[in-house]
């Protein structure tokens, strides 16, 4: 966010402050406003990126097998609340003629679709839909779990509930044995690690 968006943001911040009966002047609120304007700034930081270009191909390998990044934590805030949702992503690809991502660029992605206003399953759609795009794989399978303080600490109330989603695309689509042991690695491939 440009200087004059924090700006706004902090304004937007003391307002609401005010609104909701605080005296948004007394000692403790006083730099408030301008701190939640940065923390927004990093929370919806993706939203000044219209594409997710950060990342290099490489094609160094005949390797076919799958490739699966298990257990990423992510943040989100639901776009319906302004709440945080959070918890881990698995995400498998199978290589198509040897093309890889590096490592580190699927955690990327996973910050370019979170850090924005959003919901659980577009989270979900959005990974494998880039995915696709950038590797063009024989498969991809994403897979989400997370808890959403919109349904803990207010309205329903359920504490610990936790909501899953799942994306399968291409080979781990048709393939039930391939998505089977996508599941096994994602929830149990680092036990021992
Ligand atoms: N499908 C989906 N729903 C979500 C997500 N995050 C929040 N929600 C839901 O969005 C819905 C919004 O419903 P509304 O009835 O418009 O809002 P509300 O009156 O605050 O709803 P309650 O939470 O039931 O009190 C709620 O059911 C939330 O649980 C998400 O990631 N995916
Ligand atoms: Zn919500």
């Amino acid at each position: 966010m440009t200087d004059e968006q924090i700006a706004t943001v902090a304004d937007a911040v003391k307002t609401i402050l005010t609104a909701v009966g605080e005296d948004a002047d007394r000692p403790g609120l006083q730099e408030t406003p301008r701190r939640v304007a940065k923390a927004y700034n990093e929370m919806f930081s993706s939203l000044t990126e219209p594409t997710f270009t950060d990342y290099k191909l490489f094609h160094e390998t005949d390797n076919a097998d799958m490739v699966v990044v298990g257990q990423i934590p992510f943040y989100s805030m639901c776009e319906h609340h302004l709440l945080p949702f959070f918890g881990r992503i698995s995400v498998a690809y199978v290589p198509t003629d040897g093309t890889i991502i590096g490592l580190s660029k699927i955690p990327r992605l996973i910050d370019f679709v979170t850090h924005r206003p959003t919901v659980q399953e577009n989270v979900t759609n959005a990974i494998a839909t880039e995915l696709t795009r950038i590797l063009n794989p024989a498969g991809v399978a994403v897979s989400v779990a997370a808890r959403h303080m919109c349904m803990e600490m207010r309205g329903i109330n359920k504490t610990g509930s936790v909501t899953q989603t799942a994306k399968y695309l291409g080979a781990f689509a048709s393939d039930q044995a391939l998505k089977q042991e996508f599941l096994m690695r994602a929830e149990h491939g680092n036990l021992n690690l």
